[in-house]
């Protein structure tokens, strides 16, 4: 960008959060000017990543180690049927990659094949954390310990047990989509159903609208098979329908006990995985065989411990067609400026990642919770934040007119765009996989879990470990800094 004319500006990528850490270049010419408006506006530059209440260790006690593992591991024991049903007993499992046909009935006996030994052994565990650091000074690193001690801590691995805890035939299976639409919710609950039906479950529905679905008068549960569901992963949106707010948890099992609804799987984010915590709970003091498991749903990316979420990979790649369009504005105005609003509900992770696939970003600002708060919120208690690209695009405006260069400044937020479209390949895989593996968790007897991708390996976590704060992009971790070396952007805090 530096070998560019001085007429032509930066391209600005933003994350629809609203504070700035300023940390963008831009042409050489243009850089005091843009620290100038940058600093007139970027008046908070803190870091708000929430911070992690770490339990208090005693590093003197030579047993520390073991004692934050068995603290660890009581914190990632994922809640089973059995912890409240101490006599259930298991069948073997009716899923076999083998010859099963959804029709099949189980008149004389369950499959079982002796030979095959594809399951998931309840003991087998997939590390956690994969970088041994050899100090605290390591970059990102993520000690401890003082001294950065090796510690494992393991998870556990999700897919399909040897013996499950629930007869197909007794399954009335839902599925329920909350929040904003994400690529790929129609991927999971085609897989979900699917893999439901080769596991020889007959009654499967939809509930339509979120959480509301369950409450509100004139919205009935959709009826779902294999072929309702066969094509749908070829568009966007959700088959379901989705909701912000809703009812509360008592009058969600309410009506899930009014249905004979005994496996929930509940597609969402944050937000939704609260709510499916408490349905689990709630189902719990009621002494109900639920299984409750959900599938983080999240453009955002902001769910804690996973490689990724879902629909984040489309998102990137689908917010370049806006991003390449800023930049051909800009380069084609005579002292052009760009600007992109990239969502992000205060995590940053759309906009730091599409900076980096494009190449064509002179500056990235995140995270940016900095317009005055309107104390606005949505039906599902979110702050609603003012439109930051509209303000940055007036403020920038007004600043290189008071300085005497006019800047052509053009201002595009695809947010919706970006989150309609259909998955792409790498999130199709991700969606399937995930879809099979929530309803082997359920039929394994597991509640109150999430699906996830950890190391590439795809494991189930109790969903408080994965909400207790939302994940934000880390201004020191490894992936900022190597956006900073692509962007070129001078630090501004
Ligand atoms: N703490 C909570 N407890 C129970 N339900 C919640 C909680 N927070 C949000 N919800 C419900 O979860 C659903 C989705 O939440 P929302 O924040 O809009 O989206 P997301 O799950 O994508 O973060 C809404 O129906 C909302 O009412
Ligand atoms: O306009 P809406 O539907 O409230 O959505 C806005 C929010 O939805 C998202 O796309 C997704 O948020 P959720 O994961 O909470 O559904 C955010 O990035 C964005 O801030
Ligand atoms: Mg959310």
């Amino acid at each position: 960008m530096d070998s560019l004319s001085p007429a032509i500006a930066p391209k600005i990528v933003l994350p629809a959060r609203n504070s700035y850490q300023f940390l963008g270049p831009v042409l050489p010419s243009l850089r005091p000017s843009f620290s100038r408006l940058c600093k007139k506006i970027c008046v908070h530059a803190e870091n708000t990543t929430p911070t992690p209440i770490a339990p208090a260790i005693d590093f003197s006690d030579p047993h520390w180690k073991s004692k934050f593992q068995n603290d660890f591991e009581a914190r990632f024991n994922i809640p089973h049927l059995t912890d409240i049903f101490r006599d259930t007993l298991p069948i073997p499992s009716t899923f076999c990659l083998k010859m099963r046909t959804p029709t099949e009935d189980f008149a004389d006996g369950y499959p079982s094949d002796e030979k095959w030994h594809g399951y998931i052994n309840n003991n087998d565990r997939v590390l956690l954390k994969v970088i041994r650091y050899s100090s605290p000074t390591s970059a990102g690193a993520e000690c401890i310990d003082p001294d950065c001690t090796w510690v494992e801590q393991w998870v556990h691995r999700a897919g399909p047990r040897e013996r499950i805890y629930f007869k197909p035939e007794e399954v009335k299976a839902a599925i329920v989509t909350c929040g904003g639409l994400c690529p790929g919710l129609n991927d999971v609950i085609r897989q979900i159903v699917i893999t439901l039906e080769i596991y020889g479950v007959k009654k499967i529905v939809g509930i339509p609208f979120g959480y509301r679905g369950f409450s509100e008068e004139g919205l009935s549960e959709m009826l779902l098979s294999r072929k309702v569901v066969q094509n749908v992963h070829l568009s966007g949106g959700s088959l379901l329908g989705v909701s912000r707010g809703g009812p509360n948890v008592s009058d969600i099992v309410d009506s899930m006990e009014a249905r004979g609804i005994n496996m929930l799987f509940v597609l969402g984010g944050n937000g939704t995985h609260a709510g499916a915590n408490a349905i689990h709970n709630e189902c719990r003091k009621r002494r109900l065989r639920v299984a409750v498991v959900g599938v983080p749903k999240t453009i955002d990316n902001d769910i804690l411990l996973m490689d990724k979420t879902f629909g984040f990979d489309t998102a990137v790649e689908e917010a370049q067609r806006a991003i390449n369009s800023a930049y051909i504005e800009a380069h084609s105005a005579y002292r052009g400026i760009g600007i992109v609003k990239l969502m992000g509900r205060s995590s940053g992770f759309i906009a730091m990642h599409a900076s980096l696939a494009s190449g064509q970003i002179d500056i990235c600002l995140i995270p940016e919770d900095f317009l005055q708060k309107t104390n606005a919120k949505d039906a599902s208690g979110n702050i609603v934040f003012g439109d930051i690209g509209v303000h940055l695009q007036h403020e920038t405006k007004k600043y290189f007119k008071e300085i005497g260069i006019p800047a052509d400044v053009k201002y595009i937020d695809p947010t919706y765009m970006i989150r309609a479209v259909r998955a792409n390949a790498s999130d199709g895989i991700l969606c399937t996989v995930l879809g099979q593996n929530a309803v082997h968790g359920a039929f394994a007897g597991y509640s109150g879990i999430t699906v996830g991708i950890c190391n590439t390996h795809y494991v189930y976590l109790p969903i408080p470990e994965v909400i207790s704060y939302p994940r934000v992009v880390d201004p020191n971790s490894r992936m900022w800094h190597r956006c900073l070396t692509s962007t070129r952007q001078p630090d501004f805090i």
